[in-house]
């Protein structure tokens, strides 16, 4: 199926690396060699098999020719890498090279066709109409052979998802969408069956020859008719190059230095047994003679399978902000709204807890009962407060950290910005964080018969809940991992409860540790709880109750007064403050979710 607009290009593109040496520094002056002298190339449409015993170096070879190592620190990189003879460097040949790591790291709510659609809508560049876009992931399911599982979840533990064969073909298709030039895939089989193995490489095959792209993947134990679907095979031993060739070249290698392969053998299984098991020293006369024979034939360019390869040019801008936006809310959106299980818990869950709660402070904020308390009544106002606030931060703590993997893979690959993916998922926050607000005030406000304004609760609730969860999102965007995170949060969360006037009024706390409360965001939100339930506009309104005068033993103080002095003088609130404190709270909204972002971009810029 011809894309509309294709411009007619023909394919013949050399990936070459010569000499390529990788050292780390081990300690103030070992230095730890893990490649050496590694040369060779790949032309068109040709897939090559990286293949050796473990810690032989393919991983970091496969690092090194992908331009993913970070060579600062303790790691010098060393040699030529070009593809067309340009070194492999800059943004523009980055969005060339597509990268398929070992795990399948994938959006488990997405079905196969949404995958790829998601790809092809944000990596493509603007040139690519809508129909372009839809026509090269229908064309790109039926290549891969993924029609009859298109609209199938990906799926994980919990769903029902396509078969590990299907997702490994779909993380290749995300890549191979954007039509890349050089693909370098870790493992693709590992996992899989040996027929789903042969389909997945059966399939790079063709698709490499079709789209004229050089292959590349490392792989433990081909089956033979895997191994035989390889063009090209390279052999590492100690960082070294042991073999690189055609898969037949290799049999008559072997045979030449007299170790040829048994006929009822398994020819990819034979050399690794042989690579293991053989003493060091014949390895290295075998070695000495193997290499002699591959220069020749990796330094010259192979023809392309298919000369009438066509191609449209990828380079220009790819998807604006608000696109990328858009399609992330929605993505984020899908995932909650098809978590059915998740989704029904975050309702029901509220629900029965502030009943629950609000049962055992039933009626606390009656005054005009007997036995009416206001440490009860303002208890009560704290456990609702005390509780939105954990409530709010602990779905986010992890929701980054768990995420990371396919935000760092879609953030390497370009597919988006670090401030679209943080703000699609604030997009989806919101709302959900409201709706919790409503059905915790629904629950407390009229069992413990508060005398507040009841929507000032509600949105109070709501952004207090907003700026602790702009906290734990900071939290898990700084954390290395979800159990830095979850071990941070009590160091974050549980200073906030002791200045925010529950335990210890403000006026108490020694002078100069005073200023915390000022940055404490439930600080905030009780003072707006406070002012909305005892402060004097609120309680000019009550009814003539009196407490007990301890001067005289009579009940002859207005409660409205007590109250006022007790929580709102004692907690230094001014009730002409009322917009600063909103005012404040939502600049601890937006400071820290931005710091959040920068933490982020961070991360990101981090991991190559
Ligand atoms: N940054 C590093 N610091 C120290 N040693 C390293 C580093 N990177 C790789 N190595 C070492 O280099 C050797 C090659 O590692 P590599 O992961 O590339 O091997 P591999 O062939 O992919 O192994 P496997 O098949 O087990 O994954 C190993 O001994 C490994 O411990």
């Amino acid at each position: 199926m011809a894309v509309e607009g294709e411009t007619a290009v023909k394919i013949a593109s050399t990936f070459s690396w010569q000499d390529v040496c990788m050292t780390v520094q081990k300690g103030k002056k070992q230095e730890k060699q893990i490649l050496s002298n590694i040369s060779g190339s790949l032309s068109s449409g040709k897939v090559c098999a990286l293949m050796g015993p473990s810690g032989a170096g393919k991983t970091s070879l496969l690092n090194v020719l992908a331009a993913r190592i970070r060579t600062r620190g303790t790691t010098e990189v060393t040699g030529n890498i070009t593809l067309d003879g340009q070194p492999i460097t800059g943004s523009s040949l980055r969005k060339r090279i597509a990268y398929v790591m070992q795990q399948d790291i994938l959006v488990p709510t997405q079905t196969v066709r949404e995958s790829l659609w998601f790809s092809a809508n944000l990596r493509l560049p603007k040139s690519y109409s809508m129909k372009d876009k839809k026509e090269l992931v229908e064309k790109m399911l039926v290549d891969l052979g993924l029609v009859k599982c298109a609209d199938t979840f990906i799926g994980d533990d919990m769903i029902r998802g396509v078969s590990g064969g299907e997702k490994k073909r779909t993380c290749v298709g995300i890549e191979l969408i954007m039509k890349p030039k050089l693909i370098f895939l870790d493992e693709p089989t590992s996992g899989l069956d040996s027929y789903a193995a042969h389909n997945v490489i059966l399939k790079l095959e063709e698709l490499a020859s079709k789209e004229g792209c050089n292959v590349l993947c490392t792989i433990h134990q081909p089956s033979s008719e895997v191994f035989h679907l390889f063009n090209k095979v390279m052999l590492l031993r100690s960082g070294k190059l042991f073999f690189f060739g055609g898969v037949s070249g290799l049999s008559e290698q072997l045979h030449s230095v007299n170790r040829g392969c048994p006929n009822e053998f398994n020819l990819a299984d034979h050399v690794m047994f042989l690579l293991q098991t053989e003493l060091e020293k014949e390895l290295d006369s075998m070695q000495a003679k193997m290499i002699m024979e591959t220069p020749e034939k990796a330094a010259t360019p192979d023809v392309p399978h298919d000369k009438s390869v066509m191609t449209k040019s990828m380079e220009g801008a790819t998807a604006g902000f608000l696109t990328q936006l858009m399609a992330l809310t929605k993505r984020e959106a899908q995932n909650i709204w098809r978590d059915k299980p998740g989704l029904i818990a975050s309702i029901i869950i509220p629900v029965i807890l502030n009943v629950f709660f609000a049962a055992i402070f039933y009626q606390v904020g009656d005054i005009t009962l007997d036995n009416y308390d206001p440490r009860s009544h303002f208890g009560g106002m704290t456990q609702v407060a005390i509780g939105g606030m954990f409530g709010a931060a602990q779905p986010l703590l992890l929701k980054f950290p768990l995420d990371r993997g396919i935000f760092l893979r879609e953030y390497a690959t370009s597919t988006y910005g670090s401030a679209a993916y943080f703000l699609s998922k604030t997009m989806v926050e919101l709302p959900q964080s409201f709706l919790n607000a409503v059905i915790t005030w629904t629950a407390a406000y009229f069992l413990m018969g508060l005398r507040g304004q009841f929507m000032i609760y509600v949105l109070v609730f709501w952004v207090t809940g907003v700026a602790a969860a702009s906290t734990a999102v900071l939290v898990g965007c700084l954390a290395a991992n979800a159990e830095v995170a979850t071990q941070a949060a009590p160091a974050v969360f549980v200073p906030q409860l002791l200045f925010a006037g529950f335990f210890i009024t403000t006026e108490q706390i020694p002078a100069w540790l005073r200023w915390a409360s000022y940055l404490c965001a439930l600080k905030y939100g009780m003072n707006l709880n406070i002012l909305n339930e005892f402060g004097p506009d609120a309680t000019s309104s009550w009814p003539d109750v009196y407490t007990l005068n301890p001067a005289t033993g009579i009940k002859d103080v207005p409660l409205k007064a007590t109250v006022n002095a007790e929580f709102v003088v004692r907690n230094s609130i001014d009730p002409d403050h009322v917009w600063v404190y909103v005012g404040v709270l939502l600049a601890i909204i937006v400071v820290v979710r931005m710091l959040s972002i920068m933490a982020l971009a961070r991360r990101a810029a981090a991991f190559f």
